[in-house]
């Protein structure tokens, strides 16, 4: 059963770390220059996270497979298609590729504790429809959180070593649960409120675009792989590192995820997937074509820089070449769609952008990252309403962080709680007022 596999693994790793800090705790990593805790912490290994790697030049791997890796062995729901999401939060819970038929099981497990109490639907309906899909999705999530067994039990005096296991329960719920919260917001916000029924026979990803009410078989596969390649990202960026603080103070999964997701909800972050197509749909507009060429966008984004904004879609934190998540998307544009003239613009964006960005001098990496494309293909099979795209990213991303999440309660992670100083502070030590930084 996946919850012992789990456990067994989150033993064996427990015991490892504790011979690991016994032998090697007071080795020294590195050095943290004064700019970094200025500048975002860039660069600053500061934290643990199980279920993902970057590597700043060839990307994300999850446990050790790359996307390519991933969309070649996961179980699939066919034969030569996207892989299954289901796959991917069982191999970042257990740390080895599942059989079909675990997969199978996982999702029938999801199917079953799927159901989402009215009251929540009421909750979310309570809001004006001009409400942002992302603020309705996380009140959905908040309105939920009286289910949670990890706030039930702690309030009935749970014991420490029980924690991972009331996690556990809350995680599967909430993976089962939000594609239906998902599914909601946009059958309320985008089309009058008519909801559609669950296919108890689909997978996960492919139930939640049923659901949505895109039951093209295509369609089904772009959500597969959607939701595989938004699933995590190591554990620095802004949406795993809130869930993971927020829930080192015990707050439950719930409370936990949905802290996650208002950070997600930054344009800097997964609001940039939405972003792009306003930027792209502004652009169209503008130049009154539908087809810009690469001079008609050169001219465009210089007057996006000169106006002070960024090109969304472009840059990152970490990565310093084409994010490979761009890359399977440009894939399976390929495959499915080459003649789009939005996917088709989304691919000259990223022949012309890339130089002007370097002439910059200044931006680190001047790549497309994963929400540059994703927008075109949903556009493509009718997906129009752009403000609903991270929410498509929230529902992935849930995969990654609520794993971790497991991961941080079995390994017994305290509260985090880095030491911040002022810039008085800092001038005192600067000036050898004070012996250290800080005091
Ligand atoms: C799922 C994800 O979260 S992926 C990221 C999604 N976000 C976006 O696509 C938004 C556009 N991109 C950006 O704003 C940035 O590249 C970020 C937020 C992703 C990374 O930020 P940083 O690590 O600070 O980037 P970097 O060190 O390269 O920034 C240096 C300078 O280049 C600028 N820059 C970076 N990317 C861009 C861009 N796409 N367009 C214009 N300017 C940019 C920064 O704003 C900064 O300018 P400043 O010194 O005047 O403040
Ligand atoms: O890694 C980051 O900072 C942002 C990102 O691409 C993600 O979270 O998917």
């Amino acid at each position: 059963m996946l919850k012992q596999k789990f456990k067994a693994q989150a033993d064996k790793l427990g015991e490892e770390i504790k011979q690991i800090l016994k032998e090697h705790g007071d080795t020294v990593i590195g050095e943290i220059k004064l700019s970094q805790i200025y500048q975002g912490m860039r660069g600053m290994i500061a934290l643990i996270s199980e279920t993902s790697l970057l590597d700043a030049q060839d990307g994300i791997r999850f446990r050790r497979h790359t996307i390519d890796e991933l969309r070649q062995k996961l179980p699939k729901a066919k034969e030569g298609g996207e892989p299954l999401p289901e796959a991917l939060f069982y191999l970042m819970l257990v740390g080895e590729i599942p059989t079909k038929e675990e997969v199978d099981t996982l999702s029938a497990i999801l199917q079953r504790r799927s159901h989402v109490p009215m009251y929540v639907y009421e909750t979310m309906k309570a809001l004006p429809t001009e409400t942002h899909p992302m603020t309705m999705f996380v009140v959905g999530i908040m309105a939920l959180q009286a289910e949670s067994v990890f706030a039930k039990r702690y309030a009935a005096g749970m014991s420490k070593k029980d924690y991972w296991e009331a996690t556990f329960e809350d995680t599967l719920d909430l993976i089962a649960r939000i594609p239906h919260i998902a599914a909601y917001v946009y059958r309320r916000k985008y089309k009058e409120g008519k909801i559609l029924h669950p296919d108890g026979l689909l997978d996960w990803a492919g139930n939640f675009a049923h659901m949505l009410g895109y039951d093209d078989e295509e369609f089904k596969e772009l959500m597969r792989l959607y939701m595989v390649i938004h699933a995590d990202h190591e554990g620095g960026n802004v949406s795993a590192h809130t869930t993971h603080l927020v829930g080192s103070a015990l707050s439950d999964p719930y409370l936990s995820y949905a802290a996650g997701m208002n950070g997600l909800a930054g344009p800097l972050h997964g609001l940039a997937n939405q972003e792009v197509i306003k930027w792209i749909f502004e652009m169209q507009r503008e130049l009154k074509t539908e087809s810009p060429t690469s001079e008609q966008i050169k001219q465009y984004v210089e007057k996006t820089l000169a106006e002070g904004k960024v090109v969304p879609g472009y840059g990152h934190a970490v990565l310093r070449k084409t994010d490979p998540r761009f890359i399977a998307q440009m894939e399976f544009g390929k495959k499915h769609m080459p003649d789009d003239p939005l996917v088709n613009t989304v691919w000259r964006i990223y022949e012309t952008v890339p130089p002007i960005l370097q002439s910059l001098g200044k931006v680190k990496n001047p790549w497309p990252n994963v929400d540059a494309h994703s927008g075109a293909l949903l556009v493509h099979y009718g997906l129009v309403e752009y403000e609903y795209y991270t929410v498509l990213f929230a529902v992935s991303r849930a995969l990654g962080v609520l794993s971790s999440l497991c991961w941080d309660r079995a390994l017994g992670m305290p509260i985090e709680r880095p030491k911040s100083v002022t810039t008085a502070a800092v001038k005192r030590w600067l000036n050898k007022e004070v012996e250290n930084l800080g005091d």
